[in-house]
C-alpha cells in the first residue's frame, strides 16, 4: 500500500523539487520538495486508490469512530469520500473561525459523544491538524486519531503530535516516496542523497545550503 500510493503520487506529478527556488510551507519552512495531494483529485483511480487506502485505515485502527472530520481545505474531498465509502457523518474544520455568518470553525455537527477521526492529505510540523483535533476536543468530542495520505516523517511533526496525544495513521511517507522514487527512476542518486541530507536538518536546510 505505503509503495502503490508513493507511484500514484509520482506519476501524477504530485511531487515536485524546486532546489533553487524552494518552496514555502504553511509553517514558514523552506522546503526543495512539495508534496501536492490536491491534484490526486484530478486522477479517479488515484483518489478511489487513497479512499479506499483511508477507510482500511479506519477499520483498522479505529473501529470505534462515528464521524469524520476533514481538515480545511485539502483535508476536505479526502474526508468526503471517506464519509461516503464508510457511510458516517462529516464535518470539516477551518484553521480558524469564520469571522462571518455563523462564526464557527467546525462546519457540520460536532458534539460531545462523537468519536471522532480527522482526515489531512499531509504531515509536515503537524500543525495544521493539531489546530483541528484541538477545534473537536474543544466541541466536546472524542478523537480517536488522524489518517493522512502523506507524512514527511519530520521529528519536529512526530513531537508536536505526540505532545498532543494524537495517534496519526498514514497512506505513506518520506522515506517510502523517495526510495520508490529513486527505484522507478523519478530522482537520480545525487538527487536522493540531497533530499536524505535535507531531512537531517529540514529547518535549518537553506542556512546550510
Ligand atoms: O503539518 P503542517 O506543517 O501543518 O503542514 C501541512 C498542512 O499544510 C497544507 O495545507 P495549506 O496550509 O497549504 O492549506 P490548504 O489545505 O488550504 O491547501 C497541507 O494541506 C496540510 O494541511
Ligand atoms: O507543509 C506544507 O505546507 C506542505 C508541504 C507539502 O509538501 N505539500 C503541501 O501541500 N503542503
Amino acid at each position: 500500500m505505503k509503495q502503490q500510493i508513493a507511484k500514484d503520487l509520482l506519476s501524477i506529478e504530485a511531487v515536485t523539487l524546486s532546489v533553487e527556488h524552494p518552496y514555502t510551507w504553511s509553517s514558514g519552512m523552506k522546503s526543495p520538495i512539495y508534496c501536492d495531494n490536491r491534484l490526486t483529485l484530478s486522477y479517479p483511480n488515484v483518489r478511489n486508490g487513497i479512499a479506499e487506502g483511508l477507510k482500511n485505515l479506519v477499520l483498522e485502527h479505529f473501529q470505534e469512530t462515528n464521524m469524520i472530520a476533514g481538515t480545511a481545505t485539502a483535508g476536505i474531498p479526502h474526508a468526503a469520500l471517506l464519509a461516503d465509502r464508510l457511510d458516517l457523518p462529516m464535518s470539516y474544520v477551518r484553521s480558524s473561525a469564520k469571522s462571518h455568518g455563523k462564526g464557527k470553525q467546525i462546519e457540520g455537527k460536532a458534539e460531545s459523544g462523537m468519536n471522532v477521526v480527522v482526515v489531512e492529505d499531509l504531515i509536515s510540523t503537524g500543525g495544521s491538524v493539531i489546530t483541528a483535533v484541538q477545534a473537536l476536543r474543544e466541541a466536546g468530542c472524542n478523537v480517536l486519531g488522524v489518517v493522512a495520505v502523506f507524512s514527511y516523517e519530520l521529528a519536529k511533526g512526530a513531537d508536536n503530535l505526540a505532545a498532543n496525544n494524537i495517534n496519526v495513521q498514514t497512506l505513506t511517507d518520506f522515506s517510502t516516496l523517495i526510495e520508490t522514487a529513486s527505484v522507478e527512476g523519478y530522482i537520480s542518486k545525487d538527487d536522493l542523497s540531497y533530499l536524505l541530507s535535507w531531512k537531517e536538518n529540514p529547518e535549518n536546510w537553506l542556512q546550510n545550503a
